[in-house]
């Protein structure tokens, strides 16, 4: 468990990144901060691995101060996959995946063999183990970054807008991706991003932010999507737009679910959840 206590983050300057945040990250399960750009989900996510130290407060993992620990050990013990998969360009994708295992005193041999197992973990093709990022596409270098993210085999991984930089189809299978390696792994994930709708497909507790990390909802997607908990958080989360407002349609083939603006979005089945 991750805990913000009353923590904030005011940088040299005077901007207020983070005022007064509190919140609760279970254990085993995906966190999503969503929020537009500025409002603060970088420095949260930073402020976990202390790449980023609060100006007050307190930021707990398993109830332990994380100031109490020495920064590079527990920044090396928790992953972190960051927007354009931050690898380093004079690295092979198996030394770059490697990084850390080395920093930990690991031999090369043991590094590169963890680093081909967790290529394999994230589909990708070992016979690219020797290429260097830029000859790969934009969505092989960040499953190049989730894996070193898991190279440590960390409890907790932080993902800063890992999927931003790709197109569309490539984003949509990465998200897949990440869903499955969260049933097998069973991580602590805490994600950021500003896309609600990727926030609602991979997030168990999904947090609403607005400027200074002010919590506007925080709940399961099902809980936010049921009972907005106000005008901002509706509109933000596209009820407005009629996009989640849907009514079944009665078809030659039985009944479907249509959006405000009459596109069928699924099919009505009886039972389940
Ligand atoms: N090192 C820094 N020095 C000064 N101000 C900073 C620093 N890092 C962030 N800020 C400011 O703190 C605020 C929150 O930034 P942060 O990066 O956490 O937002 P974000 O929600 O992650 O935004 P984005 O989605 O654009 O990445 C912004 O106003 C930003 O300009």
């Amino acid at each position: 468990m991750i805990e913000f206590r009353d923590v904030t983050k005011r940088f040299p300057g005077g901007t207020t990144a983070v005022d007064g945040f509190d919140l609760v990250i279970p254990s085993h399960k995906t966190t999503v901060f969503v929020g537009s750009s500025g409002c603060g989900k970088t420095t949260l996510l930073r402020m976990i691995n202390r790449m980023v130290e609060p100006t007050s407060g307190t930021v707990l993992i398993d109830d332990e101060d994380v100031a109490s620990r020495p920064a590079v050990a527990l920044r090396r013990s928790i992953g972190y996959v960051m927007q354009n998969s931050g690898l380093l360009p004079h690295f092979t994708v198996a030394e770059n995946i490697g990084t850390v295992p080395r920093l930990n005193g690991g031999t090369r041999r043991a590094a590169r063999a963890r680093a081909l197992e967790l290529m394999e973990v994230v589909g990708l093709d070992r016979t690219m183990a020797d290429r260097y990022p830029s000859q790969l596409s934009g969505g092989q270098q960040q499953r190049v970054g989730v894996a070193r993210g898991l190279a440590a085999d960390p409890n907790i991984l932080l993902m800063d807008e890992p999927f931003g930089a790709v197109d569309p189809i490539v984003r949509a299978e990465l998200q897949q991706e990440l869903l499955r390696l969260q049933r097998e792994l069973d991580k602590t994930v805490v994600f950021v991003t500003h896309d609600i709708d990727e926030a609602f497909l991979l997030g168990d507790q999904v947090v609403i932010l607005a400027a200074g990390a002010k919590r506007l909802q925080v709940g399961s997607p099902s809980e936010i999507i049921e009972a907005p908990a106000d005008e901002f958080v509706a509109a933000f989360i596209g009820t407005e737009r009629g996009k989640r407002e849907l009514r079944v349609k009665q078809t030659a083939n039985g009944p479907v679910l249509v959006d405000a603006e009459g596109r069928t979005q699924g099919v009505l089945v009886e039972g389940g959840a």
